[in-house]
């Protein structure tokens, strides 16, 4: 392609004037331009003074700035140019570019309101900011050596043949046109044409995937959604450089663990930039994420062994030899939260390709170093809130479930391009692995989330519960979400090492977790399972998305009652699609939400069996096509449902209610509030045997914590509490509640809960509904990951909700997370609802305790089902968890540990939520779901879902 042909990639509109020349004179002053109307004529002066010093230059009628960025190659021209088209996009504010083959001119003004204004400042802020990223050189340097050195655009040898220039969006039409055969003859020609790219690169110091790279990594990737551990050496040039030889030579070996594998190499950083979704500089602790999930993991794992006695031991007897579990574990997770903590942290640039990989590459470095670290995106990945990293509250997991998730366990439905592809299939299960992306803020945390499952959905992962966009409780969702993870957290006194542990668990758990979430007795399980939980809690808070429109339907149902109740019942919904039919009456089938149905299997089977993840994960949806699903769903969505709901329901709903709203805008791709409604319907629909679902659905609600940041935490905390206490969280919440007052330190814990409330759960929200929402596939949950996780729970107070029902035990494992969750809220639970949870129920009983905070949303739905059963049980759990949680804003001590530091907290914290959220305790603690007042409306729509199984 042509270097016009590549802008026209890019830039929409301007493109048409590729030739804007950058008028000869050019004033210095930024008196001399024509700022557009209502623009902060002093500030708009000083910036554009700035720029003109930067090498920009006003244009000719001075209504815009130009300035040219000189290259080495034209590939970073391109490079560049889709760095800036990608940010025009999101700021919807476009460039006229040229690009040339050693150079871009970039030209930008307002065409409307017409003149210069501070969005084309910052557009060319940005451009200087993206042109160092990508290398720009000096006006003398690059031109000639790049005309000279590299071929024309036209000639490169890109994979595809023509279109070697154009990388970024290639790679998913590629992806989708491919065919095998095109792939590895993709492949084939980006060996052959190694040599020569190499020696490009070699000049120019580009790796040589660029050419190759891009082509080829972004089909291949989109091809497959493992995840491919670049090797550290990649980092550096050299080693990419050696890689490429090597790649280019001999094919790739499945064995080799190098990317090579995986048939794809990993585009440079400035390759990567223009192929982005996404992309943040984000701070990464030394110890990989592998590595701290595994910690994790073992410690889960120890735990779980216990399990299986803690599902017996769930009588006072066993009790004893639960805290002592619990204690080891605790020790354990401490270390573990100890040692990545001392570990340095060092900036890391994540990239989310469009073409569905994640890359983690350096935070400094040559601007076409490679990642050093990929994951691939499938429909077996999955996103969502992680506690995994203490002291983090704002931390992404992403994993791609391999072997574990899905494949293992449940039915993989579809194993997407790789299999098509011939890909290793050894690789994939090798692959998976997971990201930790640790965020200091929900709403980036959330962006990320609601990204990331947008890309997992496109790849035939679970839809993404489009969540409402209640504009008002994006931020006190997003809150509550973290405080739902503190909750967690701190609930259980593990909050502060546990934390970590349990999601770790949770997250290695997808493979492997499963076993320990169904298995975990003692804390690590329980907190795997809280973990998981919260994942599912966020998962399904996308689905709580869809449950919000639940809510709405369903508020219909419960009436006026409470503007709160109905957010929580509309998050309790979305958090469990299933839940609408136990309810019955709360979802109507007034909106067909088949594609949110889908999005529920998808989501529900993790939940169902293996553990969180896989819960999460499950999410059948990747397989069959949402509306198929849905039939599909049907079957599954008890099962997957439960366990989704079992296993993030408190948290998630939370969670997910706050993200789906804040999901929903950024998550464009899959709006919130449309999907839920239907997954509502679908559920109702579904009939009866859902109800289950909807009972942890109404729980998940908890997202009327989001809802009700205000009015909501307290309606939707009395009733998750309710809920949650029954179900799972009961062992958890009351753990919850003693660590959130003895656990001050634990300043995640209490700084979720609060800001949970707003939107489902507060414990859970954020990152539980986002969780959840990644594509979990919907397979049918493992009995025996059920019932390891229901060992779990026991432990904690949650056994009883679990272990009740030995089908919850899947929702127990979840629920361990959830525990925790309900804990934090009591709800969690129901996020998952997005998912038609396959066969959650009884597993989770086992791992009730766990699953508390989501169990309870679930236990009462559960109960009539087997995933949901286990929810029900958990209720009073919850009801504890939650109290906690709520706590956090109501109780002093809660609060001080949770939230002093982040906004959640001071959410809570404040007067009036606190207010809230002991309303909703004492209400909860009196009439548990139902009784209260505002509860009631709120117990209403619980009951609808939650009580007639559970309570
Ligand atoms: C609706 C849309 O946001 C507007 O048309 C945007 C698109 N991109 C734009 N780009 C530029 N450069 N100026 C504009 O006025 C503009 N308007």
């Amino acid at each position: 392609m042509n270097s016009l042909a590549s802008l026209r990639l890019c830039a929409r509109p301007s493109i048409t004037r590729p030739a804007l020349r950058f008028p000869a004179f050019r004033p210095r002053m930024a008196s001399s331009f024509q700022f557009a109307e209502g623009e902060d004529v002093p500030q708009l002066t000083r910036d554009t003074d700035s720029l003109l010093q930067q090498g920009w230059a006003r244009d000719g009628d001075g209504m815009g700035i130009t300035k040219t960025f000189h290259f080495k190659s034209y590939f970073k021209a391109v490079a560049f140019v889709n760095t800036i088209a990608a940010e025009s996009a999101s700021k919807k504010h476009h460039p006229t570019m040229t690009v040339r083959i050693g150079s871009v001119d970039v030209h930008w003004t307002t065409h409307r309101p017409r003149g210069f204004t501070q969005k084309d400042v910052t557009m060319a802020q940005h451009c200087d900011r993206g042109a160092g990223l990508m290398g720009a050189v000096d006006p003398g340097q690059a031109p000639a050596k790049a005309r000279l050195q590299r071929p024309r655009p036209t000639e490169y040898p890109s994979t595809n043949g023509s279109e070697g220039p154009v990388p970024l969006q290639s790679p998913v039409t590629i992806k989708r046109q491919s065919s095998k055969s095109s792939l590895r003859n993709l492949f084939g020609r980006d060996k052959s044409r190694v040599e020569p790219k190499l020696d490009e690169i070699v000049e120019t110091q580009l790796p040589e995937p660029q050419t190759a790279i891009f082509n080829d990594p972004m089909s291949p990737s989109l091809m497959s959604p493992r995840t491919i551990d670049s090797n550290p050496t990649i980092t550096s040039p050299t080693d990419a450089r050696s890689r490429t030889l090597k790649t280019a030579r001999p094919p790739p070996d499945p064995k080799v663990p190098s990317q090579d594998q995986y048939g794809w190499k990993p585009p440079p950083l400035f390759q990567a930039y223009p192929q982005s979704a996404k992309h943040d500089t984000l701070p990464a602790p030394a110890l990989s994420a592998d590595t701290i999930l595994r910690l994790h993991a073992t410690t889960a794992r120890s735990t779980q062994e216990d399990t299986p006695a803690n599902a017996l031991e769930q009588d006072e007897t066993a009790a004893a030899a639960r805290k002592k579990r619990e204690q080891k574990q605790r020790k354990h997770l401490r270390t573990l939260s100890g040692t990545i903590n001392k570990v340095e942290w060092t900036q890391k640039i994540y990239v989310l390709a469009n073409v569905g990989y994640i890359l983690q590459y350096a935070g400094e470095g040559k601007h076409d170093r490679l990642p050093e670290r990929m994951l691939l995106l499938g429909p077996k990945s999955v996103a969502f809130a992680s506690d995994a990293i203490p002291g983090k509250h704002w931390v992404l997991q992403v994993s791609h479930n391999s072997t574990a998730d899905v494949s293992s366990s449940a039915p993989e439905p579809p194993k997407p391009r790789f299999s098509r592809f011939g890909f290793h299939k050894s690789n994939h299960r090798r692959l998976s692995q997971s990201f930790l992306l640790v965020f200091d803020n929900p709403e980036a945390m959330i962006g990320w989330l609601v990204a990331v499952r947008a890309e997992i959905e496109k790849r035939g992962g679970p839809k993404l519960t489009q969540e409402k966009h209640s504009d008002e409780d994006t931020m006190p969702q997003l809150r509550s979400k973290s405080s739902i993870r503190q909750m967690v957290k701190k609930d259980p006194h593990r909050i502060s090492s546990l934390f970590l542990q349990p999601q770790n668990l949770q997250l290695q758990s997808p493979i492997e977790d499963d076993g320990q979430s169904v298995g975990g007795a003692t804390w690590q399980s329980r907190r795997s399972s809280y973990t998981s939980v919260n994942r599912r809690s966020v998962i399904e808070s996308r689905s709580g998305s869809v449950s919000t429109s639940r809510t709405e339907a369903t508020n219909p149902t419960n009436g006026s009652s409470i503007a709160s109740d109905v957010r929580s019942s509309s998050f309790t919904s979305s958090n469990f699609p299933n839940a609408p039919p136990t309810s019955d009456g709360v979802y109507r089938s007034d909106e067909p939400l088949p594609e949110e149905l889908d999005r529920i299997f998808a989501r529900s089977p993790p939940s169902s069996s293996q553990g969180k993840r896989q819960s999460f994960y499950k999410s059948p949806p990747p397989q069959p096509p949402p509306i198929t699903d849905f039939t599909e769903i049907q079957d599954f969505p008890p099962v997957p449902e439960a366990l989704v709901r079992s296993a993030s329901p408190p948290a998630p709903n939370f969670s997910v209610p706050s993200f789906s709203k804040k999901f929903v805008p950024r998550g464009g791709p899959t709006p919130i509030h449309v999907s839920p409604p239907a997954s509502l319907n679908g559920f109702v629909r579904r009939g009866s045997a859902d109800q289950q679902l909807p009972a942890f659905a109404s729980p998940p609600q908890s997202p009327t914590f989001s809802v009700a940041s205000s009015r909501y935490t307290e309606s939707s905390d009395h009733n998750y509490r309710r809920v949650l206490r029954p179900s799972n969280s009961e062992d958890a919440l009351a753990k919850a509640a003693r660590s959130a007052q003895n656990a001050p330190n634990f300043s995640r814990a209490p700084r979720t809960a609060p800001p949970t409330k707003p939107l489902p759960d507060p414990h859970s929200s954020r990152p539980l509904s986002l969780v959840g929402r990644s594509g979990m596939t919907p397979q049918t949950i493992n009995e025996a990951e059920f019932e390891s996780a229901p060992a779990p729970e026991p432990p904690r107070t949650k056994p009883p909700t679990t272990g009740p029902d030995s089908q919850t035990p899947p929702n127990m494992l979840r629920r361990k997370s959830m525990p925790g969750l309900g804990v934090t809220i009591g709800p969690p639970s129901a996020p998952p609802p997005n998912c038609p949870l396959p066969k959650l129920p009884r597993p989770a009983n086992p791992i009730p305790a766990p699953t508390p905070a989501m169990v309870p949303i679930p236990a009462p739905v559960s109960t009539p089902g087997p995933a949901p059963v286990s929810v029900p049980v958990p209720a009073p759990a919850p009801i504890k968890v939650s109290a906690p949680s709520p706590a956090t804003p109501s109780n002093p001590q809660t609060l001080s540990p949770w939230s002093p530091t982040s906004p959640t907290e001071r959410f809570y914290g404040s007067q009036p939520v606190r207010d809230h959220v002991e309303d909703r305790r004492r209400s909860g603690a009196n009439s548990g779901a139902e009784s209260q007042p505002k509860p009631a409306s709120r117990t209403a729509r619980h009951s609808k879902l939650v009580k007639g199984p559970p309570v």
